[in-house]
């Protein structure tokens, strides 16, 4: 681990969630080889490894290898696990906060969030559809985010994100999926290190829509992107028949699919590796990277909840954040 790097800032997440259990598990994996990580959270709750309060992120480093630093922030109701609290949503809002200013400041090298409940989040009154989005705002470069999903054998982009699917096709435009290509390409540059990505970009219908003959998006929205894409000198291809894009045979001649919908991109991934699969906001003036899954409430507490998301997600974090350090120096 090398020793002047700053550690990693994780989120809480829903604290009635899977989030503690992960971090204990995660931290109980890197001990001895980093990244080095501290938590934000309510000390208290958290159970079945040593735990280090810490007064500040600069203590983490000399403590991660003992026991698992906490930056102790106490939650106004005790978490019960399975059980939603409104009462809790402002903190797991707050260590969001704290975790982006951690990093803006450079004294955490990126943030790695613990899942939230969105439905709880949004009883509480909070106003994005997921993180994703509320990081565009609070850590953006002005440009709209893009969500990635990577594991070892995939990376996939929804082109949309967290809303209705019959709203997400209406919305769909050459413009649109242009946009969302750029930004992923460049994302793939700065924080992957892949000088010239190879964009595989999925139809919508079946088919691809057969020539037009089973629905006119593929012909009229997708192949003109695709085509415009080329011109500026981004290596797309596209409509693909998505039925068939995600094969063994057919994903090492891409670098990241684009799904033109957020299942359309996630199922392949998760179905996949789920365990091995991370989130990553790509845009952002900060890293963020995340677990695949969610809160996980059905099985929180019981000791059944797998950490390897969330491993990845700190190593992701931290290879992104080298890839932006050799660019920059
Ligand atoms: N980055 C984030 O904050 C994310 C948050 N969510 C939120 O999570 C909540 C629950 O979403 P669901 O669709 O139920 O998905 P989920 O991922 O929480 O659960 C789906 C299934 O996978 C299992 N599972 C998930 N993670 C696991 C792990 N680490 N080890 C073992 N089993 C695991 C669960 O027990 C459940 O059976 C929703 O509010 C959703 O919005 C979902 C995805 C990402
Ligand atoms: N389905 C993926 C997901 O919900 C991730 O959401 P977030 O990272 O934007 O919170």
């Amino acid at each position: 681990m090398p020793p002047d790097l700053a550690p990693l800032a994780l989120t809480m997440g829903e604290p009635a969630g899977i989030g503690g259990e992960i971090a204990a598990g995660a931290w109980a994996a890197l001990r001895a080889t980093g990244p080095a990580f501290f938590l934000i959270d309510d000390a208290d709750r958290l159970a079945g490894v040593p735990i280090r309060r810490i007064a500040a992120p600069e203590e983490a480093l000399a403590a991660f290898p003992e026991a698992l630093p906490v930056l102790h922030r106490p939650l106004p109701r005790p978490s019960v696990p399975g059980r939603l609290d409104p009462a809790n949503a402002p903190a797991v809002i707050a260590a969001i906060d704290e975790a982006v200013a951690l990093a803006k400041a450079g004294r955490a090298t990126g943030i790695v969030t613990n899942p939230i409940q969105k439905s709880a989040l949004y009883a509480a009154g909070f106003r994005h559809p997921g993180h994703t989005e509320y990081l565009a705002e609070i850590a953006g470069t002005g440009r709209p985010p893009i969500m990635l999903l990577a594991c070892p054998e995939l990376r996939v982009v929804p082109v949309t994100i967290h809303e209705p699917l019959k709203q997400a096709i209406a919305r769909l435009t050459p413009e649109l999926i242009i946009e969302c290509a750029r930004l992923t390409a460049a994302g793939l540059r700065q924080d992957f290190g892949i000088a010239a990505p190879r964009l595989a970009i999925a139809g919508l219908n079946p088919h691809a829509g057969e020539d037009g003959t089973i629905g006119t998006e593929d012909r009229d929205i997708v192949a003109p992107a695709v085509a415009m894409l080329r011109a500026e000198g981004i290596d797309a291809r596209g409509p693909i028949p998505p039925d068939t894009m995600f094969t063994a045979k057919a994903r090492p001649g891409y670098d990241v699919a684009l799904g033109l919908y957020h299942d359309q991109a996630l199922i392949p991934i998760k179905t996949l590796d789920m365990a091995g699969g991370v989130n990553v906001t790509l845009g952002l003036s900060i890293v963020r990277t995340s677990p695949d899954h969610g809160t996980a409430l059905d099985i929180a507490g019981r000791g059944l909840a797998d950490p390897g998301s969330l491993i990845a997600a700190l190593r992701l974090a931290a290879e992104i954040a080298a890839h932006r350090r050799k660019a920059s120096s």
